[in-house]
């Protein structure tokens, strides 16, 4: 047997385990088109929506050189002695103000914070810093030049760019096209994600509990996961776990919808539906991950709608939502890539962990005794356990080939901060 076919022989026997995390994600990258439609939306609304243009500032910022203290504007020249030396008080300026005169010799303007400079002046002495009798401070010096000045242009020259067309809106970036006087932006149109649970045993909270029955919670973290993601969406209940049902849900949701996300139904019971649903109505692409919690991952399309049947334990959502659909939606959003932010850290505790698949545990990271990081689980790791990510705040990845970790190890971790 040739060398490539020994290779390709080994790769399928991998794969029988479920494609790896990085395959999945390529195949799905290749498979899907970014969105191209953009719209102009008032700056609130292009909060957590992608930039379809890159944003340049049309005025510098700040717009004039100011105090960054409440003090007196002097001119550094009369200041740069030893001193003491003493300048006379010729008037004052506020914020939103401007002084019309300009400073002479000896000459020093009562400043704060915010306030234009005054012209001839050049550097600000904190009050705190200045004795003042009437008229008069009485300044130790020196002081340096443009001390405590904050120049025009600083923060954002005038026309530079200040974002750049694929990045998300968040906090600092709506503040920052505020602080450049937009009103409008340019943004990609919001994908339309439609989602549903499946599995007879499901109940809706405010319901009691039949027998054999469990609350929907799914339908709860999918909707909070893609709120934070910023597309819409659009909520389809729970379907029961039968073909008919299955295929209508199937084809609504493909006539309206970007994606289709489902939850439950993909394994091998005999009420797992979903991937039989998607062969016949559309095409499924893979079905199986070598990640854990979430084996069970179906992705491919109904229609023209992307389609990822998730595994019905809530953790295996989770962990799948994270790895796999996050990243493919902020792709079809017309996002830039985010960087990988895995951290290496000790390990506090011994960690079980099989050969085989990639592993998403859900970590605590704090500071040990001498102040380095460490972390450990949150205990039990079930797939069905929720709480082990609500009180998480990283993921601990494991990679496939790794066994158990000793207390003391180094692990790499995925902190949840701007994750989840
Ligand atoms: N013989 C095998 N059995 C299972 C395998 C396997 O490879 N061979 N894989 C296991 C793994 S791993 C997972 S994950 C699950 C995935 O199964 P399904 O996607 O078919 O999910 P369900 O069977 O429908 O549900 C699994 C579990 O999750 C609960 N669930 C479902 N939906 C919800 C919801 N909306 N909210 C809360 N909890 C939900 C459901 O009641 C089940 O307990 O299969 C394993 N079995
Ligand atoms: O891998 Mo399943 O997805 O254990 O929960």
């Amino acid at each position: 047997m040739s060398e490539t076919a020994n290779a390709s022989q080994s790769c399928c026997d991998n794969h029988a385990g479920g494609l790896p995390v990085e395959e999945a994600r390529a195949r799905i990258k290749g498979g899907i088109q970014p969105v191209t439609v953009r719209e102009r939306v008032a700056l609130r609304d292009a909060l957590h929506r992608i930039l379809a243009e890159d944003v340049h500032s049309p005025v510098p910022v700040p717009a004039h050189d100011n105090s960054a203290m409440d003090g007196y504007a002097v001119r550094a020249a009369d200041v740069a002695g030893e001193g003491p030396t003493e300048l006379r008080v010729v008037g004052r300026v506020l914020a939103g103000e401007t002084y019309e005169g300009t400073l002479g010799a000896g000459e020093c303007l009562r400043i704060m914070t915010g306030a234009p400079m005054p012209a001839g002046g050049d550097t600000v002495i904190m009050q705190e810093q200045a004795e003042r009798t009437g008229d008069l401070i009485r300044v130790q010096a020196p002081h340096r030049a443009g001390n405590h000045v904050r120049r025009a242009g600083e923060d954002l020259a005038e026309g530079e760019r200040v974002l750049a067309a694929g990045q998300r809106v968040g906090p600092a970036e709506l503040g920052v096209m505020a602080s450049s006087g937009l009103v409008e932006v340019s943004v990609f149109r919001r994908l339309r994600v439609a989602f549903f649970s499946t599995g007879d045993e499901l109940q809706g909270v405010g319901q009691p509990l039949g027998p054999g029955q469990i609350y929907d919670s799914n339908r709860y973290t999918l909707f909070a996961a893609m709120q934070r993601l910023g597309v819409e969406t659009v909520d389809m209940g729970v379907i029961g776990d039968d073909h008919e049902s299955l295929q209508r849900a199937f084809r609504e949701a493909s006539a309206f919808a970007d994606v289709l996300v489902t939850s439950g139904g993909v394994s091998v019971g005999e009420a797992d539906y979903v991937k039989d649903t998607l062969d016949a109505l559309g095409q499924v692409d893979f079905w199986k991950v070598a990640l854990r919690p979430g084996r069970p991952l179906a992705y491919g399309k109904v229609g023209r709608a992307v389609f990822f049947g998730l595994p019905g334990n809530p953790v295996s959502v989770m962990a799948t939502w994270y790895q796999i659909v996050r990243p493919a939606l902020l792709h079809m959003m017309g996002a830039q890539p985010e960087p990988d932010q895995l951290f290496p850290v000790r390990c506090a505790e011994p960690l079980r962990k099989r050969p085989g698949r990639m592993e998403f545990q859900r970590g605590i990271l704090t500071w040990d005794d001498n102040g380095q990081p460490q972390v450990r689980t949150t205990g039990a790791q079930g797939s069905g356990i929720l709480s082990s990510v609500s009180r998480a705040n990283c993921f601990i990845v494991l990679p496939y080939n790794a066994g158990n970790v000793e207390a003391g190890e180094t692990v790499m971790v995925q902190p949840f901060h701007g994750l989840i």
